[in-house]
């Protein structure tokens, strides 16, 4: 093997007309005279991808020994919650040294490796893959104490969130069956909704993690982009990617947090996460001198995010729910200020865009530019797509593809666009957050629909439209957001049936403890299940306005 055109291999087979034909494809050609010199640098690229090929690969090797995987199975349907929750069942038990999750009950998604057990990633399309490897969240949530119960069902490629959309089957909403319990943490939410396990690990692209932690009544927060480490989950893309806790309290959560956050050495999303067991979430709650004051409170100011509240599909019982529970934080001593970002109204169409194209990229196995752990087995159970596969995928995750190929090809450059408007946003964000400490609004505009048909791919879109408006924006700033449970609505189809309202609590940076700190108080003071709609007879609009907008630079030549 030679990397030079010296001494190309004898089986090797570039063969003339091979560049040409590659460059066709881009529309563009080269001059004849230099054919055969780049089909002889071709011919030496390929013998190199091939030495590749035949190395071992490199992989974190598993702790089986200390922590032995107990009967993997595929639940029977006896042994399922909700329709589909559990993708597999086991036991790994936890270090019994006690930590910070011990005698907690965890799941973690069913796009997050633990070695031996099969992943479906909501998926049917090639059959399910095995980890060799464990994820960093894995092994540090077994070193914290948790034991680890199962795998929980994922939306189909994580790419939708209803709770219909895996090939393992429909997930019931945990307080009223027939609803959807979002994704695409889906089956987590609802084992934790419900109280059958203490804790999932599940991730967020556009809302993943606070979509069905509103839906099903859980406290789900989507951490500062890179806190906790990507290493051994599937990606939907390294820009939208964020792994974290979904419990029923707030101290859980930041439990949680404690002992999966921080540098694993591995993923380079994960540089500035600070050095793990460094954090102190939890220890911040327990030893908050305000708790137990009567303004604990006191001299925080959150901002409501005015935009937030101003969606088409924005449902009014929820909206008034979630600005009860902000009045809540007055009681508690903390200053209400009406803020708005223009700004965050961009968020759904740069998140498609940026979505579409690297999902797309990450679809086909294309993944570049990042330094960490990449899941070649997965790669190889689902590469290269085949008709017969590609029309396996749920129609939101085929759309996904569809959608990229066409900017990509349509928009060339339209990417890099994208992500600076997007950073725009996030110092829209950055500027409001200076003036208050965090931003409220509802998690979702509406809470859990019924679940959609699967008949067209238009139907099967139907249940989700315009779910994401508040959360995606998230995923391409980076910010750390928080779903938090504060009361009951009644079901847009049945108004006898009351589900779930969450409130979404944003903060600047790296800020998770002033969320925690604020959600925490809320969950002390208030009981969220006591707190139910009411008709007013009209809701005003009493709080003092500020407005923040980013000014756009001209462009330099
Ligand atoms: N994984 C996600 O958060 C997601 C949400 C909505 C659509 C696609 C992906």
């Amino acid at each position: 093997m030679s990397v030079f055109f010296k001494d190309i291999s004898p089986g090797n087979p570039v063969k003339k007309g091979d560049a040409e034909d590659l460059l066709k494809k881009i529309g563009v050609a080269i001059d004849d005279k230099d054919s055969d010199d780049y089909n002889l640098l071709l011919a030496a690229v390929h013998d190199c991808a091939e030495h590749i090929s035949n190395l071992p690969d490199y992989q974190p090797v598993p702790d089986t020994k200390q922590y032995p995987r107990e009967n993997i199975r595929r639940p029977t349907q006896e042994e399922q919650e909700f329709g589909h929750a559990w993708a597999h069942k086991f036991l790994i038990r936890g270090n019994r040294d006690g930590g910070p999750m011990a005698g907690k009950s965890a799941t973690v998604k069913d796009c997050i490796a633990v070695a031996g057990v099969p992943q479906f990633y909501g998926s049917d399309a090639f059959p399910a893959w095995t980890p060799s490897t464990d994820a960093t969240v894995v092994t540090r949530l077994l070193d914290a104490g948790a034991d680890i119960v199962g795998t929980s069902t994922c939306e189909n490629f994580c790419n939708s969130t209803a709770s219909f959309t895996s090939a393992q089957g429909t997930i019931d909403n945990p307080h009223h069956a027939g609803y959807s319990a979002g994704g695409s943490t889906s089956g987590g939410s609802a084992l934790v909704g419900s109280g059958m396990v203490d804790v999932t690990v599940g991730t967020d692209q556009g809302g993943s993690i606070r979509v069905p932690s509103a839906l099903c009544g859980c406290v789900g927060l989507k951490p500062t982009h890179g806190l906790v480490p990507y290493t051994g989950f599937t990606s939907g893309d390294a820009v939208d990617d964020h792994a974290g806790p979904i419990t029923r309290t707030v101290m859980d959560n930041a439990a949680c947090l404690d002992a999966i956050a921080g540098y694993d050495g591995i993923d380079d999303r994960s540089l500035g996460a600070g050095e793990h067991g460094s954090h102190g979430f939890a220890e911040a709650l327990r030893s908050c001198p305000a708790t137990g004051n009567a303004f604990p409170l006191a001299g925080i100011k959150i901002g409501v995010l005015k935009e937030g509240f101003g969606h088409d599909a924005m449902q009014p019982e929820v909206r008034d729910v979630v600005l009860d529970a902000v009045r809540k934080f007055e009681q508690l001593g903390a200053s209400v200020q009406e803020v708005s970002v223009p700004a965050h109204m961009e968020g759904p169409a740069v998140w498609t865009i940026q979505q579409r194209i690297s999902g797309t990229l990450t679809i086909l196995g294309q993944a570049h530019g990042r330094r960490g752990l990449y899941l070649t087995e997965f790669e190889h159970a689902r590469l290269p797509w085949t008709t017969e596969n590609f029309r396996k995928l749920f129609p939101s995750t085929q759309n996904t593809v569809i959608n990229g190929l066409y900017l990509m090809d349509k928009f060339p450059g339209l990417y890099g666009k994208t992500m600076n408007i997007g950073r725009q946003i996030s110092d829209a964000f950055d500027l409001a957050l200076q003036d208050v400490d965090l931003l409220v609004m509802p998690t979702t505009p509406f809470v859990a629909p019924r679940h959609g048909s699967r008949g067209t791919p238009r139907q099967c879109f139907e249940p989700t439209i315009g779910l994401t408006v508040n959360t995606a924006v998230f995923n391409v700033t980076g910010h750390p957001a928080l779903s938090l449970p504060v009361g009951f609505a009644p079901a847009r189809e049945d108004e006898t049936v009351a589900l779930p309202v969450g409130m979404q609590i944003v903060g600047g940076k790296w800020q998770e403890k002033m969320i925690y700190r604020v959600a925490h108080e809320w969950e002390t003071a208030f009981n969220w299940r006591t707190c139910r709609y009411m008709a007013k007879e009209s809701q005003q609009d009493d709080l003092p306005k500020v407005q923040y907008t980013v000014e756009v630079s001209p462009v330099v030549a």
